[in-house]
């Protein structure tokens, strides 16, 4: 059977392997990695000295292992709030950790007694793990479609809740309980393993949650174009080929309309390249406020940009590109938060909607002549293309 010098070296190897994995996503850019690291750093020492600590100073042995083992505990904490931008409450938990310092001292120098600081010692740890539980919990909002990292986080700080909490219930309730840490009772070893050997798993939790961040940031990047967050001309073809086969299945119209703006050449050699990007930004994000959560805009390269609009027939889509028009396009330009001047310029509109049986690609291409037509009637006004282009 395992001890719990056994259980404890295990826990400790365990830290360090945990070690080895977290350092090579260090620079993943994901908040909260860098103190994962050090919570399984101050895991590593806490089971050493848990296990070997007893011949060494009391101090050591008492003080310094339980402060460790719960800076650890406190560290994962902050780790799974960043993970979630939550606040890391640093002041609190140094609060905490100073009383909990205080206690565990008094309980060993002013009356010494093993029962209370077992108590003192599982009261935070369950605390902890029903703080991570929460933490968790509260931000399923933010869970991407791959909820197995955190359904497996979360299930692991429910078990150092329960298990610590029933660590507590247990020195009570029994007549056997331990009277000292390294107590070889089977129950004992147990539940010391059960919380040794949870920190390690919830890092194992966190740094799924670290890969899965990682994947779903390297997604955004691949979908998204960098400046303005309008969809990328490759996704945008895939999204527009899934709501033409839609449009096909339930009989639905769909609509483009191609957005150019005009005269950016001149907004860049006049005012600077930076200025151009603040004028794309600024249409994007006005242009999206704008438009129905069905509707996807995307940037098609230079100032040019696409929206798709499902269930929408000609005349709607050409009203909706009137209206964008009227409000953006002929916004003046504003003076923006740090004394520049945001350029609202105008922009010209090609809009098409989808014939029977008619390909994406010919769609795109008629809204696109009809883009043309409007640029050389003057810009800033909308053209409707209804004749059919004989585009496979
Ligand atoms: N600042 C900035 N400028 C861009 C970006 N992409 C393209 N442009 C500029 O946008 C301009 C696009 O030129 P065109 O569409 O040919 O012409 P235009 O000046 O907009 O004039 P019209 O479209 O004919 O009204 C070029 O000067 C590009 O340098 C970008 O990401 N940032």
């Amino acid at each position: 059977m395992l001890g719990t010098k056994g259980a404890f070296s295990i826990a400790a190897l365990l830290c360090f392997v945990m070690i080895l994995v977290v350092y090579s996503v260090k620079d993943s850019r994901v908040p909260g990695v860098r103190t994962l690291l050090v919570a399984n750093l101050l895991g590593l020492g806490a089971n050493f000295l848990y296990g070997f600590g007893r011949s060494l100073h009391p101090f050591v042995a008492y003080e310094v292992a339980n402060t460790l083992y719960i800076a650890a505990s406190l560290a994962t904490l902050v780790t799974f709030r960043r993970f979630f931008n939550r606040p890391p409450l640093t002041i609190f938990l140094v609060c905490v950790l100073a009383i909990f310092l205080v206690l565990i001292s008094t309980f060993h120098y002013g009356f010494n007694s093993y029962t209370a600081r077992l108590v003192t010692v599982s009261t935070y740890q369950a605390s902890i793990g029903l703080a991570i539980a929460i933490t968790i919990f509260n931000a399923r909002d933010t869970w991407s479609s791959a909820k197995y990292p955190f359904i497996f986080s979360l299930s692991a700080a429910c078990v150092i809740f329960c298990g610590h909490t029933y660590r507590v219930a247990q020195q009570f309730l029994r007549s056997d309980a331990p009277r000292t840490l390294h107590d070889a009772t089977e129950w004992n070893v147990l539940l010391i393993a059960v919380g040794a050997f949870t920190f390690p798993i919830l890092t194992l939790g966190g740094l799924l949650i670290v890969h899965r961040k990682m994947m779903s940031a390297a997604e955004y990047a691949a979908n998204h174009d960098f400046l303005t967050g309008a969809w990328s001309r490759r996704a945008f073809f895939e999204i527009g080929e899934r709501e033409l086969t839609l449009a096909d299945r339930k009989n639905r119209k769909l609509s483009v309309m191609v957005l150019d703006l005009d005269n950016m050449k001149a907004i860049n050699d006049t005012f600077g390249h930076a200025s151009g990007d603040e004028a794309l930004t600024c249409f994007v994000k006005n242009v999206t406020e704008r438009l129905r959560a069905s509707d996807y805009l995307g940037r098609f390269g230079g100032d040019e940009f696409v929206v798709l609009m499902p269930e929408t027939d000609l005349p709607t889509a050409i009203s909706v590109a009137n209206r964008l028009l009227c409000q953006i396009g002929k916004s003046e330009d504003k003076t923006s938060q740090n004394g520049g001047t945001t350029r609202h310029p105008s922009f010209s509109v090609g809009v098409a909607c989808r014939l029977p049986r008619e390909s994406f690609q010919s769609l795109l291409k008629r809204a696109d002549v009809a883009l043309y037509k409007a640029k050389i009637e003057g810009r800033s006004q909308v053209v409707a293309s209804e004749e059919p282009l004989l585009i496979s």
